[in-house]
Protein backbone atom coordinates (compact mmCIF):
# COMPACT_ATOMS: atom_id res chain seq x y z
CA UNK A 1 0.00 0.00 0.00
CA UNK A 2 1.19 3.69 -0.68
CA UNK A 3 4.68 1.97 -2.12
CA UNK A 4 6.82 -0.83 -2.28
CA UNK A 5 7.74 -3.13 0.32
CA UNK A 6 11.70 -3.55 -0.96
CA UNK A 7 13.89 -0.90 -0.26
CA UNK A 8 16.01 0.68 -3.31
CA UNK A 9 18.83 -1.29 -1.76
CA UNK A 10 17.10 -4.76 -1.56
CA UNK A 11 16.19 -3.42 -5.30
CA UNK A 12 19.59 -3.12 -6.67
CA UNK A 13 21.18 -6.24 -5.10
CA UNK A 14 17.59 -7.85 -7.20
CA UNK A 15 18.82 -6.52 -10.50
CA UNK A 16 22.45 -7.01 -9.81
CA UNK A 17 21.39 -10.75 -9.36
CA UNK A 18 19.49 -11.04 -12.53
CA UNK A 19 21.81 -9.51 -14.35
CA UNK A 20 24.30 -12.28 -13.27
CA UNK A 21 21.62 -14.86 -13.53
CA UNK A 22 22.69 -16.06 -16.83
CA UNK A 23 18.40 -15.54 -17.69
CA UNK A 24 17.18 -13.29 -19.94
CA UNK A 25 15.63 -10.01 -17.35
CA UNK A 26 12.93 -8.63 -19.34
CA UNK A 27 12.54 -5.37 -18.72
CA UNK A 28 8.91 -3.49 -20.86
CA UNK A 29 8.64 0.30 -20.75
CA UNK A 30 6.26 1.75 -18.16
CA UNK A 31 4.86 4.39 -19.52
CA UNK A 32 3.38 5.69 -15.84
CA UNK A 33 3.62 4.41 -12.44
CA UNK A 34 0.09 2.24 -12.86
CA UNK A 35 1.62 0.31 -15.85
CA UNK A 36 4.98 -0.47 -13.67
CA UNK A 37 2.23 -1.92 -11.30
CA UNK A 38 1.17 -4.14 -13.90
CA UNK A 39 4.08 -4.94 -15.54
CA UNK A 40 4.81 -6.44 -12.15
CA UNK A 41 1.50 -8.23 -11.69
CA UNK A 42 2.47 -9.73 -14.90
CA UNK A 43 5.54 -11.18 -13.65
CA UNK A 44 8.51 -9.36 -15.73
CA UNK A 45 11.63 -9.22 -14.64
CA UNK A 46 12.18 -5.51 -13.97
CA UNK A 47 10.63 -1.97 -15.42
CA UNK A 48 12.09 0.44 -18.17
CA UNK A 49 11.84 4.34 -17.91
CA UNK A 50 12.11 5.61 -21.30
CA UNK A 51 13.35 9.18 -22.65
CA UNK A 52 11.44 8.54 -25.75
CA UNK A 53 8.26 7.52 -23.72
CA UNK A 54 9.30 10.37 -20.77
CA UNK A 55 9.20 13.06 -23.57
CA UNK A 56 6.09 11.28 -25.52
CA UNK A 57 4.34 11.82 -22.30
CA UNK A 58 4.99 15.33 -22.27
CA UNK A 59 3.73 16.28 -26.24
CA UNK A 60 7.66 16.48 -27.02
CA UNK A 61 10.12 14.51 -29.67
CA UNK A 62 12.99 12.61 -27.99
CA UNK A 63 15.66 15.22 -28.87
CA UNK A 64 16.77 15.76 -25.70
CA UNK A 65 14.48 18.30 -24.32
CA UNK A 66 13.51 17.01 -21.01
CA UNK A 67 15.54 18.12 -17.83
CA UNK A 68 16.82 15.80 -14.90
CA UNK A 69 14.59 17.07 -12.47
CA UNK A 70 11.56 15.68 -14.94
CA UNK A 71 12.97 12.37 -15.66
CA UNK A 72 14.46 12.16 -11.81
CA UNK A 73 10.60 13.15 -11.22
CA UNK A 74 9.10 10.07 -13.34
CA UNK A 75 11.67 7.97 -11.79
CA UNK A 76 10.83 8.24 -7.92
CA UNK A 77 7.24 8.12 -8.87
CA UNK A 78 7.60 4.88 -11.17
CA UNK A 79 9.91 3.06 -8.13
CA UNK A 80 8.08 4.17 -5.50
CA UNK A 81 4.91 1.86 -6.09
CA UNK A 82 6.85 -0.81 -8.27
CA UNK A 83 8.90 -3.87 -6.21
CA UNK A 84 11.02 -4.39 -9.18
CA UNK A 85 14.06 -3.02 -9.94
CA UNK A 86 14.06 0.06 -12.91
CA UNK A 87 16.53 1.19 -15.08
CA UNK A 88 16.07 4.67 -16.15
CA UNK A 89 17.75 6.37 -19.35
CA UNK A 90 19.73 9.43 -18.46
CA UNK A 91 20.74 10.19 -22.11
CA UNK A 92 23.74 12.04 -22.28
CA UNK A 93 24.03 12.30 -18.60
CA UNK A 94 22.37 16.02 -19.07
CA UNK A 95 25.90 17.87 -19.96
CA UNK A 96 29.77 16.97 -19.05
CA UNK A 97 31.29 14.25 -17.12
CA UNK A 98 30.17 16.16 -13.98
CA UNK A 99 26.83 16.88 -14.89
CA UNK A 100 27.01 13.05 -15.67
CA UNK A 101 27.78 12.22 -11.88
CA UNK A 102 25.35 14.54 -10.26
CA UNK A 103 22.85 12.76 -12.71
CA UNK A 104 23.77 9.31 -10.67
CA UNK A 105 23.11 10.64 -7.52
CA UNK A 106 20.16 12.22 -8.56
CA UNK A 107 18.96 8.69 -9.66
CA UNK A 108 20.21 6.84 -7.00
CA UNK A 109 17.66 9.26 -5.00
CA UNK A 110 14.96 9.04 -6.97
CA UNK A 111 15.54 5.21 -5.76
CA UNK A 112 16.34 3.50 -8.81
CA UNK A 113 17.86 0.61 -9.49
CA UNK A 114 20.44 2.09 -12.52
CA UNK A 115 20.36 4.04 -15.51
CA UNK A 116 22.53 4.24 -19.34
CA UNK A 117 24.26 6.83 -20.45
CA UNK A 118 24.83 7.34 -23.86
CA UNK A 119 28.26 8.86 -26.14
CA UNK A 120 25.74 11.14 -28.06
CA UNK A 121 26.47 14.21 -28.82
CA UNK A 122 24.21 16.57 -27.00
CA UNK A 123 21.26 17.90 -28.21
CA UNK A 124 21.16 14.08 -28.50
CA UNK A 125 18.15 11.91 -30.59
CA UNK A 126 16.34 8.72 -30.81
CA UNK A 127 18.93 5.79 -31.46
CA UNK A 128 16.95 4.53 -34.43
CA UNK A 129 16.70 7.94 -36.09
CA UNK A 130 18.99 9.38 -39.24
CA UNK A 131 21.32 11.96 -38.37
CA UNK A 132 22.46 11.57 -34.82
CA UNK A 133 26.43 11.69 -34.05
CA UNK A 134 28.55 11.17 -31.18
CA UNK A 135 31.51 12.08 -28.90
CA UNK A 136 35.00 10.75 -29.45
CA UNK A 137 35.47 7.93 -27.35
CA UNK A 138 37.77 9.71 -24.51
CA UNK A 139 34.55 12.12 -24.10
CA UNK A 140 32.73 9.30 -23.69
CA UNK A 141 34.99 7.22 -21.12
CA UNK A 142 35.44 10.45 -19.23
CA UNK A 143 31.26 10.31 -19.00
CA UNK A 144 31.41 7.05 -17.38
CA UNK A 145 34.51 7.53 -15.84
CA UNK A 146 32.40 10.19 -13.80
CA UNK A 147 29.43 8.63 -13.49
CA UNK A 148 31.22 5.42 -11.86
CA UNK A 149 32.72 7.48 -9.45
CA UNK A 150 29.49 8.89 -8.30
CA UNK A 151 27.97 6.25 -7.40
CA UNK A 152 27.59 6.13 -3.55
CA UNK A 153 25.81 3.23 -3.35
CA UNK A 154 27.97 0.27 -5.71
CA UNK A 155 25.22 -1.98 -6.41
CA UNK A 156 23.64 1.11 -8.27
CA UNK A 157 23.94 -0.25 -11.99
CA UNK A 158 25.80 2.29 -14.47
CA UNK A 159 25.00 1.02 -17.84
CA UNK A 160 27.52 2.67 -20.91
CA UNK A 161 25.36 2.82 -24.20
CA UNK A 162 26.82 2.98 -27.42
CA UNK A 163 24.90 4.57 -30.29
CA UNK A 164 28.63 4.57 -32.74
CA UNK A 165 27.34 1.49 -34.53
CA UNK A 166 24.49 3.35 -36.79
CA UNK A 167 27.35 6.02 -37.30
CA UNK A 168 30.89 4.53 -37.63
CA UNK A 169 29.43 1.16 -38.16
CA UNK A 170 29.90 -2.40 -35.51
CA UNK A 171 33.56 -2.27 -35.37
CA UNK A 172 33.38 0.96 -33.23
CA UNK A 173 30.56 0.49 -31.44
CA UNK A 174 32.81 -2.77 -30.78
CA UNK A 175 35.81 -0.94 -29.25
CA UNK A 176 33.78 1.89 -27.61
CA UNK A 177 32.07 -0.72 -25.40
CA UNK A 178 35.17 -2.13 -24.28
CA UNK A 179 36.64 1.01 -23.47
CA UNK A 180 33.21 1.68 -21.30
CA UNK A 181 33.39 -1.41 -19.90
CA UNK A 182 37.29 -0.44 -18.73
CA UNK A 183 35.96 2.27 -17.74
CA UNK A 184 33.49 0.76 -15.08
CA UNK A 185 30.62 0.27 -16.62
CA UNK A 186 28.43 -2.41 -15.20
CA UNK A 187 26.79 -2.72 -18.46
CA UNK A 188 26.75 -2.44 -21.74
CA UNK A 189 23.55 -0.93 -24.31
CA UNK A 190 24.88 -1.18 -27.79
CA UNK A 191 22.41 0.90 -29.86
CA UNK A 192 20.65 0.36 -33.24
CA UNK A 193 21.86 -3.48 -33.40
CA UNK A 194 20.45 -4.44 -37.01
CA UNK A 195 20.51 -8.66 -36.64
CA UNK A 196 22.11 -11.50 -34.22
CA UNK A 197 25.03 -11.15 -35.69
CA UNK A 198 25.59 -7.60 -34.75
CA UNK A 199 24.63 -9.26 -31.02
CA UNK A 200 27.52 -12.03 -31.57
CA UNK A 201 30.06 -9.51 -32.06
CA UNK A 202 29.30 -7.28 -28.71
CA UNK A 203 29.21 -10.38 -26.79
CA UNK A 204 32.09 -12.13 -27.76
CA UNK A 205 34.44 -8.23 -26.88
CA UNK A 206 33.05 -7.91 -23.45
CA UNK A 207 32.52 -9.86 -20.30
CA UNK A 208 29.75 -7.63 -18.50
CA UNK A 209 26.50 -8.41 -19.12
CA UNK A 210 24.54 -6.59 -22.31
CA UNK A 211 21.38 -5.25 -22.98
CA UNK A 212 19.24 -5.80 -26.21
CA UNK A 213 17.24 -3.02 -27.41
CA UNK A 214 13.88 -4.20 -28.55
CA UNK A 215 12.52 -1.21 -30.37
CA UNK A 216 9.58 -1.21 -32.73
CA UNK A 217 9.49 0.32 -35.91
CA UNK A 218 13.37 1.30 -35.55
CA UNK A 219 16.55 -0.74 -36.86
CA UNK A 220 16.24 -3.69 -35.16
CA UNK A 221 14.88 -6.58 -36.02
CA UNK A 222 12.73 -7.79 -33.36
CA UNK A 223 14.29 -11.05 -31.73
CA UNK A 224 12.17 -13.17 -29.19
CA UNK A 225 13.48 -14.00 -26.02
CA UNK A 226 15.10 -17.26 -26.73
CA UNK A 227 17.46 -15.62 -29.55
CA UNK A 228 17.96 -13.25 -27.41
CA UNK A 229 19.38 -15.72 -24.52
CA UNK A 230 21.14 -17.85 -26.91
CA UNK A 231 23.58 -15.05 -28.27
CA UNK A 232 24.46 -14.43 -24.82
CA UNK A 233 22.01 -11.28 -24.23
CA UNK A 234 21.28 -10.58 -20.43
CA UNK A 235 18.48 -7.86 -20.62
CA UNK A 236 15.84 -6.87 -23.05
CA UNK A 237 14.59 -3.31 -22.96
CA UNK A 238 10.67 -3.09 -25.04
CA UNK A 239 10.86 0.80 -24.37
CA UNK A 240 7.92 2.14 -25.62
CA UNK A 241 5.60 -1.47 -26.38
CA UNK A 242 2.90 -0.47 -24.05
CA UNK A 243 2.66 3.41 -25.07
CA UNK A 244 2.02 2.05 -28.66
CA UNK A 245 -0.52 -0.21 -27.31
CA UNK A 246 -2.01 1.99 -25.53
CA UNK A 247 -2.21 5.21 -27.75
CA UNK A 248 -3.10 2.43 -30.57
CA UNK A 249 -6.05 1.60 -28.00
CA UNK A 250 -6.81 5.37 -27.25
CA UNK A 251 -6.91 6.12 -30.66
CA UNK A 252 -9.68 3.27 -31.64
CA UNK A 253 -11.62 4.33 -28.55
CA UNK A 254 -11.86 8.68 -29.94
CA UNK A 255 -12.91 6.96 -33.31
CA UNK A 256 -15.83 4.83 -31.57
CA UNK A 257 -17.22 7.75 -29.98
CA UNK A 258 -16.87 9.86 -32.93
CA UNK A 259 -18.36 7.17 -35.04
CA UNK A 260 -20.37 5.21 -33.38
CA UNK A 261 -21.51 7.68 -30.78
CA UNK A 262 -20.57 5.51 -27.72
CA UNK A 263 -17.81 3.59 -26.33
CA UNK A 264 -20.29 0.99 -25.32
CA UNK A 265 -19.15 -1.38 -28.36
CA UNK A 266 -15.41 -1.39 -26.43
CA UNK A 267 -16.33 -2.88 -22.83
CA UNK A 268 -14.78 -5.99 -23.83
CA UNK A 269 -11.37 -3.88 -24.92
CA UNK A 270 -11.29 -2.19 -21.73
CA UNK A 271 -9.52 -3.18 -18.09
CA UNK A 272 -12.55 -3.87 -16.23
CA UNK A 273 -12.94 -1.16 -12.78
CA UNK A 274 -12.84 -4.20 -10.93
CA UNK A 275 -9.31 -5.20 -12.33
CA UNK A 276 -7.88 -1.69 -11.90
CA UNK A 277 -9.21 -1.52 -7.93
CA UNK A 278 -7.45 -4.84 -7.69
CA UNK A 279 -4.18 -3.88 -9.01
CA UNK A 280 -4.34 -0.72 -7.10
CA UNK A 281 -4.85 -2.72 -4.30
CA UNK A 282 -8.32 -0.61 -3.18
CA UNK A 283 -8.44 -3.08 -0.57
CA UNK A 284 -6.00 -2.11 1.69
CA UNK A 285 -6.56 1.15 1.94
CA UNK A 286 -10.24 0.46 3.33
CA UNK A 287 -8.29 -1.62 5.56
CA UNK A 288 -5.52 0.53 6.85
CA UNK A 289 -9.05 3.72 7.06
CA UNK A 290 -10.95 1.63 9.39
CA UNK A 291 -7.95 0.54 11.47
CA UNK A 292 -7.33 4.43 11.37
CA UNK A 293 -10.72 4.88 12.76
CA UNK A 294 -11.00 2.45 15.53
CA UNK A 295 -7.68 2.86 16.94
CA UNK A 296 -8.04 3.56 20.65
CA UNK A 297 -5.46 4.63 23.11
C1 LIG B 1 15.59 3.30 -25.74
C2 LIG B 1 15.30 4.71 -26.06
O1 LIG B 1 16.45 5.48 -25.80
C3 LIG B 1 14.21 5.27 -25.14
O2 LIG B 1 14.25 6.46 -24.85
O3 LIG B 1 13.31 4.51 -24.78
C4 LIG B 1 14.80 4.95 -27.52
C5 LIG B 1 13.62 4.11 -27.91
C6 LIG B 1 12.90 4.54 -29.18
O4 LIG B 1 12.88 5.74 -29.51
O5 LIG B 1 12.29 3.68 -29.82
C7 LIG B 1 15.99 4.77 -28.45
O6 LIG B 1 16.22 3.64 -28.89
O7 LIG B 1 16.68 5.77 -28.72
MG1 LIG C 1 16.17 7.30 -24.95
Amino acid sequence: MLHAVPSAAQKRAAFRAGLDSGTLQRFPGAFNPLSAKLIERRGFEGVYISGAVLSADLGLPDIGLTTLTEVAGRSQQIARVTALPALVDADTGFGEPMNAARTVQVLEDAGVAGTHLEDQVNPKRCGHLDGKDVVDRDVAVRRITAAVAARRDPDFVIAARTDAAAVHGIDDAVERAKAYAGAGADLIFPEAMRDPADFERLRAAVDVPILANMTEFGKSELLDVKTLESLGVNIVIYPVTLLRLAMHAAEKGLDAITGQGTQAGLLDSMQHRRDLYELLDYESYSTFDENVFTFRV
